[in-house]
């Protein structure tokens, strides 16, 4: 096992459907069947590509039939176990950014409209996500309003075994971290290309920093003892990827820039990587998101898992 992300091949493209056809499923197993995830009972069909692979499972009275899923799919999974498990009525909820944590918006979205829950208000960690809860009719505030919440919920680019994170390849670290850090449970939600051995090779860790002086600070960054041998890459573009794809420095949502540092070798010590970036006058914040995590919820080809807080172990 390398000490880089787990490869994201074992995610085969193809399609999934699954039929539940009972009221008998678990909402606390740790280790869920793939077409478990939902603990409503109906009918989800999920977008179809092609040669699915088919399983059948019994699970007590329910019969499931469930094809591998995709990428997009497993994220639509955790997405929706998580507000299903956590979100409940009168709750004050963290809303993430990014593509995994798009399906966690869309199911408050679709609890509230059909009433299952109420009287929510949810605090989102960037314009995009403000966005499509707006026109989801989800109540927003901000932490001006609530510094407290009860939940909140996002997906992450990297998870360590302790469940550390890196988080901010969609640019919204600052405010993820401002917002989850006071939330009572920080759930995280991740499709299993996600988990790693170690921080730093499989993903780029962007670093917030203020536009004064910026390639100075990359370079104080870039010296740091925790943070020996990373190379830091201002990005470019838009700030929700770290894939350069424009000429301009990309702005985050707090008017600030983004370096994201490359590593070719572990992080040896999390912990003093972030005492060490945060402790750099410059730096905004960073992607380290280090002793936050509530639970992990995972989703792979052979079904859901939660590691942490009333989860398991972490087992990669
Ligand atoms: O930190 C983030 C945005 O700043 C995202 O949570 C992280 O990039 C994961 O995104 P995705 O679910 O699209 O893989």
């Amino acid at each position: 096992m390398s000490f880089s992300r787990l490869p994201s091949s074992r995610f085969r493209p193809s399609s999934i459907v699954i039929v539940i056809r009972s009221s008998t499923i678990p909402t606390h197993s740790h280790t869920l069947p793939l077409a478990m995830a939902l603990r409503t009972s109906h009918s989800l069909k999920l977008n179809n590509t092609t040669a699915p692979r088919r399983n059948t499972h019994k699970i007590g009275r329910t019969n499931v039939r469930a094809m591998a899923a995709s990428q997009d799919e497993l994220k639509k999974l955790v997405g929706y176990k998580a507000v299903d498990d956590h979100v409940k009525s009168g709750m004050t909820v963290g809303l993430g950014t990014g593509s995994t944590a798009a399906f966690a918006v869309e199911r408050v979205g679709q609890l509230l409209k059909d009433g299952t829950l109420k009287d929510i208000m949810c605090i989102p960690t960037s314009v995009r996500t403000k966005e499509q809860a707006e026109e989801l009719g989800i109540p927003l505030c901000t932490l001006n309003e609530r510094s407290e919440l009860d939940v909140a919920i996002d997906g992450a680019d990297e998870v360590d075994p302790s469940l550390f994170l890196v988080k901010g390849g969609g640019g919204a670290l600052l405010r993820e971290k401002m917002v989850e850090i006071m939330a009572k449970k920080f759930i995280v939600i991740v499709d299993e290309s996600k988990l790693c051995k170690a921080l730093g090779p499989g993903f780029p860790l962007p670093v917030e920093i203020t536009p004064f002086c910026h390639e100075h600070t990359m370079r104080v960054v870039g010296s740091l003892p925790a943070l020996k041998g990373c190379k830091p890459v201002l990005r470019m573009g838009s700030s929700a990827t770290n894939k350069p794809d424009g000429d301009e420095i990309a702005i985050s949502d707090n008017g600030n820039y983004l370096v994201d540092l490359h590593f070719d070798t572990p992080i040896a010590d999390t912990a003093a990587a972030a005492e060490q970036l945060k402790n750099t006058v410059g730096v905004v914040d960073h992607g380290l998101f280090v002793g936050m995590t509530y639970q992990v919820v995972v989703a792979g080809t052979d079904g859901i898992r939660v590691a942490g807080t009333d989860g398991e172990a972490a087992w990669w």
